[in-house]
C-alpha cells in the first residue's frame, strides 16, 4: 500500500523522528491513502505535476512563508508582491501556461499569501464581458503585467444592490467617451484588491447612461495610474483602505473618480453595446453581468476556499493525536485528545464536510466548464441553474467552512490561538469569503427566488402555460411525497437512498411553507415586496435546507463512481453518512416538525452517528494526510507531517521580534514607566 510522500523541509534544528504518537497513528492503514491523493487530485498524472511544482515553489526563499507571522501589513503587502512577481517569473522560465494547472498548484502551495490575486479577477471578467477584439487587446497586457487590473464594483455606500451603485458613465456623442464620474462621497469604490497601491487600471461597474436614459450597470475599463510613474491620472484619487481582520497581503483600496474620460471601446460589450451616435444594443440578458462573479466563484471554491477548510482539519486533526490530556480511565497514561468522543464531534463533521465539498466543488466545476462556452455563445438557458447552484454553494461553503475552521481553531485549545497554529490566519482568510463574492444571506436569498419559482411552477395546473422539465438540483420538488421515513433501526440510516431522500423531504417542505406564507401574507393585502421580505426567515431557512441537499446528494453520487475503489469507497461512506447524519441531527426540529421523523428515529440516527465516530477514528489521521498539504503550504507549528508540536512551537516562538535580545522598547518606555510608578510607591 502506499503512503503520502515525507515531504518536511522546514529547516528547523532538533533531530526529525516522527513522534511515535503520529507514527502509530499511520500503522495500520485500511485504504490507500496515496491512491485517496491521486482520487482527489483527479488521477496520479495530477499528483506527480502537483508535487513536483510544490517542491520548485519550496525550493526558492523568495516564497518561504515562516516569517509572515511575525510581519506588520505593509512588509506582508510586499512579501505578497515579490511572490506575485516571483511566480510570474518562475511560470515564464519554465513555461507554465496562465491557465494551466503548474500555476494553479504553486498558488495552493503559497496559501492565497500573494498579490495580485483580483489581478487574475479582472481577467476573468475581461474574458467573460469582452468582445473578442478587446480581450485581445487587453489579455496580454494582463499577462505580462504591463499593466495591474482590479475589479472595482463595491462602493462606499452600496455593494450587494447593484442597481443601487451610483458611479455613472455617460457617454458623449460629440467626443465618442465615456464620462466616468463618482458623483456622491457613497459613490467612492471601496474594498476592491490590488487597487490600494498596486494596480494600474480599474475594470468599473458603472450605471451606464447614453441616449438620454439610464441603462444599469457596465464594466468599463479606466486607466488609474500613470504606466510611467504610477501616481493617480488626473481625475482620480485612490488610495488603501486601511488596516482589516488580517488579509494583509493584499491591499484593498479606494478610488474616486471626477468626470474621467474614457474612449467607447473601453465599455465591455460582448453582451450591450453602444453604438458612436449613442444607440444601445443589448445583446445579453440583465444576467449577463453576473457571468463573471458566476466564473469567479466557481473557481473561488475549489481553489481558496475550501483548502482553507482542510489544512485547518489537518492541523487540528495532527494536534489532536499529539495533546494528552487526563486519563479515559484512572489506571491508564495519558489519553490522546483525539480519543475524546467530543473532540470527535468537534473534528470529525468538518472532515467529512471538507470531503463533501471537494466532490461537490468539482461536479459544480465540470457543469460550469460544460455551459461556460454556450453562456459565452449567448444561450443563457442554463444561466438560472448555474447561477443558483454557485451562488447557493458559495454561500454554504463559505459558512460552514469559516465555521468549520473555527471549530479547529478552538479545538486546539490554547495553542490554537497562537498566529504559530496557523488556524488563525486560516480563520480570518476563510471568514472574509463570508462576504467577498456575494454576501452569504443575500446569495442565500436568491437561491430561494430560483427555488420559489421553481415550486410554483410545479403548481400549474397542466395546460395553463407551456410546462418545462425542472432543472436537476430541483427535481425533487416533483418526487413522489413521502410522509415517513421508513427507518426501523440505526443502521438504517446508512443508507443515502435514505437520507438523500429525507433532506430532500425536508428542502421540499420548507420552500413549501416559503411559498404559503409568501401566498398567504400578500392574499390578505400585503404588497408583494413587503410579503417577500416578511418571509425571507423562511426563505433563507429553505435555501440552506436545498443547499445541504445539493451537498448529501453530491458525494453519494461521487461514491457511487469509486466502485472499483471498495476500501476507499467504504471509508469516504462513513463520512458521507456522518455529514447526512449530522446534519439531521443539528436540524432536527425541521425533520420532526411535520412528523417525517419521530423521536423515536432521531435517537436512532444519534446511535448510528455515534458509532460513526467511532469508526472514522482509527483512520482520521490518515483521511487527512491525503489532502497531501506540505508543511511549508500548512505553515504550522501544530500541524506538521512528523507530529514534533512541542520542539516546533518552542522554536519558531524564539524568533518574535518581541524576544530579540536587544529590546528597545523595554529601555525606552518600559523600565521609565516602571521607575516612575515604583518611586510614587
Ligand atoms: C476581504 C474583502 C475583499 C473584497 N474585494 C472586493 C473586490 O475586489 N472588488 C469589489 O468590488 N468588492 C470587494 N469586496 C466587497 C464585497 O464584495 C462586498 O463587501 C460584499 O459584496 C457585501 O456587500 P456590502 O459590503 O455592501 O454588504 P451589505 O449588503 O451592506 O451587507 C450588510 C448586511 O445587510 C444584509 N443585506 C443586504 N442586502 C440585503 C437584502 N437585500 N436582503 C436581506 N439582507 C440584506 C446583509 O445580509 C448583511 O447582513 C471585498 C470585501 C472584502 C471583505
Amino acid at each position: 500500500m502506499g503512503s503520502p510522500v515525507h515531504r518536511v523541509s522546514l529547516g528547523d534544528t532538533w533531530s526529525r523522528q516522527m513522534h511515535p504518537d503520529i507514527e502509530s497513528e499511520r500503522h495500520i492503514q485500511s485504504f490507500d491513502v496515496e491512491r485517496l491523493t491521486n482520487i482527489l487530485d483527479g488521477g496520479a498524472q495530477n499528483t506527480a505535476l502537483r508535487r513536483k511544482v510544490e517542491s520548485i515553489i519550496h525550493s526558492y526563499p523568495e516564497f518561504s512563508r515562516k516569517d509572515d507571522y511575525f510581519m506588520t501589513q505593509n512588509e506582508r503587502y510586499k512579501a505578497a508582491m515579490r511572490r506575485a512577481f516571483h511566480i510570474r517569473l518562475i511560470a515564464q522560465r519554465l513555461g507554465w501556461l496562465a491557465d494551466g494547472r503548474e500555476l494553479g498548484y504553486a498558488y495552493r502551495a503559497l496559501s492565497g499569501d500573494v498579490a495580485l490575486n483580483i489581478h487574475r479577477v479582472f481577467l476573468k471578467a475581461l474574458r467573460s464581458l469582452g468582445t473578442e477584439e478587446q480581450i485581445a487587446k487587453w489579455e496580454p497586457l494582463c499577462k505580462n503585467i504591463q499593466i495591474i487590473g482590479t475589479y472595482a464594483q463595491t462602493e462606499l455606500g452600496h455593494g450587494t444592490y447593484l442597481r443601487g451603485l451610483e458611479t455613472e458613465a455617460t457617454y458623449d456623442a460629440a467626443t465618442q467617451e465615456f464620462v466616468i464620474h463618482s458623483p456622491t462621497l457613497t459613490a467612492t469604490k471601496w474594498w476592491p484588491g490590488d487597487l490600494g497601491r498596486s494596480a494600474t487600471h480599474a475594470l468599473v461597474q458603472a450605471q451606464l447612461i447614453c441616449s438620454g436614459a439610464r441603462r444599469g450597470m457596465h464594466a468599463f475599463i479606466v486607466p488609474i495610474r500613470s504606466l510611467k510613474d504610477h501616481t493617480p491620472l488626473p481625475g482620480i484619487i485612490v488610495g488603501d483602505i486601511g488596516p482589516k481582520m488580517d488579509f494583509d497581503q493584499t491591499d484593498n483600496g479606494f478610488l474616486q473618480l471626477n468626470r474621467v474620460r474614457v474612449p467607447r471601446e473601453n465599455m465591455l460589450s460582448r453582451f450591450a453595446q453602444v453604438l458612436p451616435d449613442g444607440t444601445y444594443v443589448k445583446l445579453g440578458t440583465a444576467q449577463s453581468n453576473y457571468l463573471p462573479m458566476v466564473v469567479v466563484r466557481v473557481e473561488l471554491l475549489l481553489g481558496e476556499v475550501l483548502p482553507l477548510l482542510q489544512k485547518a482539519c489537518v492541523i487540528a486533526m495532527r494536534y489532536s493525536v499529539i495533546r494528552r490530556q487526563s486519563q479515559l480511565r484512572p489506571s491508564d497514561q495519558e489519553a490522546k485528545v483525539l480519543d475524546y468522543q467530543t473532540q470527535q464531534q468537534k473534528l470529525f463533521p468538518q472532515l467529512a464536510i471538507s470531503y463533501a465539498f471537494h466532490f461537490l466543488a468539482v461536479s459544480l466545476l465540470e457543469f460550469f466548464q460544460h455551459s461556460y462556452s454556450a453562456i459565452l455563445n449567448r444561450d443563457f438557458s442554463i444561466l438560472p441553474e448555474l447561477h443558483a447552484l454557485s451562488t447557493g454553494m458559495k454561500a454554504m461553503m463559505s459558512d460552514f467552512c469559516t465555521q468549520g475552521a473555527e471549530m479547529c481553531r478552538r479545538a486546539c485549545g490554547g495553542h490554537g490561538y497562537s498566529k504559530l497554529s496557523g488556524l488563525p490566519s486560516l480563520v480570518t482568510k476563510v471568514s472574509a469569503s463570508c462576504t467577498y463574492e456575494g454576501e452569504n444571506t443575500v446569495l442565500y436569498l436568491q437561491v430561494a427566488r430560483f427555488l420559489v419559482k421553481n415550486y410554483l411552477q410545479t403548481q400549474m395546473s397542466p395546460g395553463s402555460a407551456p410546462q418545462r422539465s425542472l432543472p436537476p438540483s430541483v427535481a425533487y420538488l416533483t418526487a413522489p411525497v413521502l410522509a415517513r421515513c421508513p427507518a426501523q433501526r440505526a443502521a438504517d440510516f446508512l443508507c443515502p437512498e435514505l437520507y438523500t431522500t429525507a433532506w430532500a423531504h425536508v428542502a421540499a417542505r420548507l420552500i413549501k411553507d416559503s411559498v404559503h406564507h409568501l401566498q398567504t401574507l400578500t392574499q390578505s393585502g400585503a404588497d408583494q415586496h413587503e410579503a417577500w421580505n416578511q418571509t425571507t426567515v423562511i426563505h433563507l431557512q429553505a435555501a440552506k435546507a436545498h443547499c445541504y441537499y445539493v451537498t448529501v446528494k453530491g458525494f453519494a453520487e461521487a461514491l457511487e463512481k469509486l466502485e472499483n475503489e471498495p476500501a476507499i469507497q467504504q471509508v469516504l461512506k462513513r463520512l458521507c453518512d456522518l455529514h447526512a447524519i449530522h446534519g439531521i441531527l443539528t436540524n432536527s426540529g425541521d425533520f420532526l416538525h411535520d412528523s417525517f421523523l419521530s423521536g423515536a428515529q432521531v435517537d436512532m440516527a444519534r446511535t448510528a452517528y455515534l458509532d460513526l465516530l467511532c469508526l472514522i477514528r482509527k483512520d482520521a489521521i490518515l483521511l487527512t494526510d491525503a489532502f497531501d498539504f506540505t508543511d511549508e503550504c500548512l505553515n504550522s507549528a501544530l500541524g506538521c507531517y512528523d507530529g514534533n508540536v512541542y520542539e516546533r512551537l518552542f522554536q519558531w516562538a524564539q524568533k518574535s521580534p518581541t524576544n530579540t535580545q536587544e529590546n528597545p522598547a523595554y529601555e525606552e518606555y518600559i523600565r521609565p514607566l516602571l521607575q516612575s510608578w515604583r518611586s510614587k510607591l
